[in-house]
């Protein structure tokens, strides 16, 4: 469902098209398809030199009337769309200025050309300065084809278009120039002008530079005829950009000369590498290479068609994806929750650095991880899938990885930037690690610290917050750590940075977190010993490769855990869960508040044990949280306090200060969340007491609750859903796809009733 604005230019406007080409034409075209013209009064003109493309203009039904000469038709205009080729834009503004005083009061004047640094110099020079109502523009369409005659209504429909608005902009002007083109369809967004021009030079730009230069160098060679006869679907999709205007190209390359020369730089050094790999038939590294390709393409193309959570961060949009619960239901049915998280993330850093091909089976596609598997590409390791939880990395060992283009973009994930940061302290080459808005927030001190004293270079900005710029070549030594907090973050990102450092490194866990970077690096053959509360390892080992079974993450089958648990008439079985000791913390909770909740069929996979849990509703009852249960359950309190807000009386729980660093502050979205529904609740500096009703009636109302960008609070407000006497609605969900993508299927398979709505931003 998309909710659209009423999109409307003012009555009467008189828009003037100057060059009436594919690109002024297709406006004009779209513009009467958006029903411009007809009702509103709106007369569109235009101008060109050539006659004939005003007469076909009009012929088509696209412009009421046109001319050769700008002065025949600027008198009275409202909004003046400069379409013409970058280079034409100097006598055309220079006109344009001397005609100024007969446009109307308020005349917008906007353009399309495809670079704007340019455009925006001519403008300051044509003017005498930039006119606060100047919107350059740069709609990212277009096609081989030229001329007014092969104008499209639909040219720019689900295109984007870029406005770089300048710092005396005027708001009303761009805003105008925002409604022209969301008319037609088309995406509108902005960004400064050099950020225009660098990012063009790359996409566009340098894409047209090689499809000419490849089709020129082979109609050059002397069997032409057989390469052009022969060629196959490959050389045709890759140089139908060369059919492209030769004038508007030669415009460009001229007019965004640095940018263009700056991107073929960087090509040719790429190329240079490839051409190595070819002549020294080096399999491993031209698989590296293509494969790393193949996958970024497939992953930026999601971004770019919004199928994923990180391109709204990424595109700087609203999250803006709503569930609606619909109230009442009962859960039942055999699922599979998608793989372990926590388990994913390592599987991919561990396998990365090993010697040999590590096969992963179970792997959670998840966002969160697939910027982990992500991240390995861009350093060079070649990673197959992931194909329906299939992953096969082909390890390059412990010093084999190469220096990233760019920073490392982990999204919403906490523990790929905490890992990374262990792991990237002992490489040979500088990083940086960004994330997502939620995740610059989080505190990334608790590890630069002690990677500092290990002898690591690790930069935060203020507060110890995200971006980390990480040194390389640093020589690190083992270090003895106290935890100040329960934290398997920070403990796994001591040990791998350990892995690197000279002697041993000892961390030292005030209470039990979650062990699996010392199972898989068992696993893998580097040795870790655990005695109590601490466990070691002793760098300049190895890993050997080893398959891995991700079992499924009991984190994300506690959000049915609870709803079964809550919800009368409920019977569901959740198979081949994790229930690793470290992470069952949600089952002996649910236990002692009186779940009906039975482990069966009890194994061991991969080096964690799994099992298939079968849970009925039972009346629960409000318990104190032991505080031991604290760390073994952290991830999952979010849907623990629905649990709480039906089961009767009172659930307290104390020593949990570590929710409010997570994804959110989880104790505050909760309890706010809560208090909407009408869920008795007060709220501490570790914790929150919850007061249930317990029964089988409707135990809170319904209401809108935000997620704050966090996965587990948008998902226990949705299970909440089971128990509302009304509806609930939940802001932000698309960030459910970093842990959890196939949560709404699996909600919906097993009984509850939820939409999901995308709303456009406004
Ligand atoms: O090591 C891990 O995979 C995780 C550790 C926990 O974080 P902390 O180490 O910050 O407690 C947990 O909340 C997170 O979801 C995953
Ligand atoms: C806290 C979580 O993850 P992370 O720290 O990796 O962002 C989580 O998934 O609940």
């Amino acid at each position: 469902m998309s909710v659209k604005q009423d999109l409307k230019l003012p009555d009467a406007s008189r828009i003037l098209v100057v060059g009436l080409g594919l690109i002024g034409g297709s406006l004009a075209a779209a513009l009467r398809a958006a029903g411009v013209g007809r009702e509103d009064g709106t007369v569109i003109l235009a101008c060109d030199p050539n006659v004939d493309e005003i007469r076909l203009g009009v012929e088509m039904g696209l412009i009421d009337t046109g001319s050769t000469r700008l002065a025949d038709v600027v008198e009275g205009a409202t909004l003046v769309v400069l379409a013409v080729p970058v280079l034409a834009m100097r006598s055309v503004m220079g006109e344009l200025a001397g005609l100024i005083s007969q446009l109307a009061p308020d005349a917008v004047i906007t353009d399309v050309g495809s670079t704007k640094a340019a455009v925006r110099d001519i403008a300051v020079e044509a003017f005498g300065g930039l006119p606060p109502r100047l919107v350059l523009g740069h709609p990212i369409a277009g096609s081989e084809k030229s001329g007014v005659a092969a104008s499209d209504a639909r040219l720019y429909q689900n295109h984007k278009v870029i406005l770089t608005p300048c710092a005396n902009t005027a708001e009303d002007a761009r805003q105008c120039v925002e409604t022209l083109w969301r008319l037609t369809g088309a995406d509108v967004l902005s960004m400064d002008v050099e950020r225009h021009d660098q990012v063009l030079a790359r996409t566009s730009h340098l894409p047209h530079l090689l499809a000419f230069s490849l089709v020129d160098t082979l109609a050059r060679q002397d069997e032409r005829m057989d390469i052009f006869r022969y060629a196959a679907g490959g050389f045709r999709d890759f140089t139908r950009i060369a059919g492209s205007d030769p004038v508007m190209w030669r415009d460009v390359f001229t007019a965004n000369r640095e940018a263009v020369l700056d991107a073929l730089d960087d090509f040719e050094v790429g190329l240079k590498r490839l051409r190595q790999a070819v002549a020294q038939g080096d399999g491993d590294g031209m698989l590296a290479t293509f494969d790393r390709a193949r996958h970024a393409r497939h992953y930026f193309e999601s971004l770019l068609n919004k199928t994923s959570y990180q391109a709204e961060y990424q595109m700087q949009e609203p999250n803006s994806l709503r569930y609606l619960v619909a109230p009442g239901g009962s859960v039942s049915g055999r699922i599979r929750v998608p793989g372990d998280k926590s388990i994913s993330h390592r599987s991919i850093m561990l396998g990365a650095l090993s010697e040999g091909v590590t096969e992963v089976t179970g792997f959670l596609e998840g966002e969160d991880s697939l910027a982990t598997l992500q991240a390995f590409r861009e350093m060079g390791v070649a990673i197959e899938g992931p194909h329906q939880g299939r992953v096969v990395i082909h390890g390059v060992g412990m010093h084999g990885l190469k220096p990233p283009a760019g920073p490392l973009y982990v999204g919403n994930a906490g523990t790929a930037m905490r890992l990374f940061a262990g792991l990237l302290a002992g490489q040979a080459f500088d990083t940086e690690l960004t994330g997502d808005t939620s995740l610059a927030r989080r505190p990334m001190g608790r590890v630069a610290d002690p990677l500092r004293e290990m002898g690591a270079v690790v930069e935060t900005t203020e507060g110890g917050r995200p971006p980390l710029k990480i040194k390389g070549g640093q020589s690190l030594k083992g270090i003895d750590y106290d935890m100040p907090m329960a934290s398997a973050q920070v403990k796994s990102c001591l040990l791998l940075a350990g892995m690197y450092a000279d002697g041993e490194t000892r961390v030292r866990e005030p209470a039990p977190t979650r062990d699996h970077t010392e199972r898989m690096l068992n696993g893998f053959g580097y040795r870790v010993e655990r005695e109590g509360d601490t466990c070691w390892l002793r760098g300049g080992g190895r890993l050997s490769a080893a398959p891995i079974d991700v079992p499924s993450d009991i984190s994300s089958a506690t959000f049915f855990l609870v709803a079964a648990a809550i919800t009368p008439g409920s019977d569901l079985v959740l198979e081949h869960v994790g229930i690793n000791p470290t992470r069952i913390g949600v089952i002996n909770i649910l236990q002692a508040m009186g779940a009906d909740l039975q482990l069966h069929n009890q194994r061991e996979v991969g080096g964690e044990p799994v099992a298939d849990l079968h849970i009925r509703y039972a009346p629960l009852k409000g318990i104190e949280i032991p505080t031991d249960q604290v760390p073994l359950a952290i991830d999952e309190f979010p849907a623990l306090f629905i649990a709480a807000a039906n089961a009767e009386g009172i659930t307290r729980l104390r020593g949990a200060e570590e929710l409010r660093v997570k994804e959110s502050d989880r104790l505050q979205s909760m309890a706010d969340g809560m208090t909407i529904l009408g869920i008795d609740n007060t709220l501490l500096d570790d914790g929150i007491d919850i007061v249930g009703k317990g029964g089988e009636a409707p135990n809170y109302g319904g209401g809108r609750v935000q997620s704050h960008e966090d996965h587990r609070i948008a998902m226990a407000f949705t299970i909440a859903g089971l128990r509302a006497s009304a509806p609930i609605e939940v802001d932000d969900c698309s960030n459910v796809a970093t842990s959890f993508p196939s949560f709404v299927d699996l909600a919906r398979r097993v009984g509850l009733s939820l939409d999901e709505v995308r709303e456009e931003a406004v």
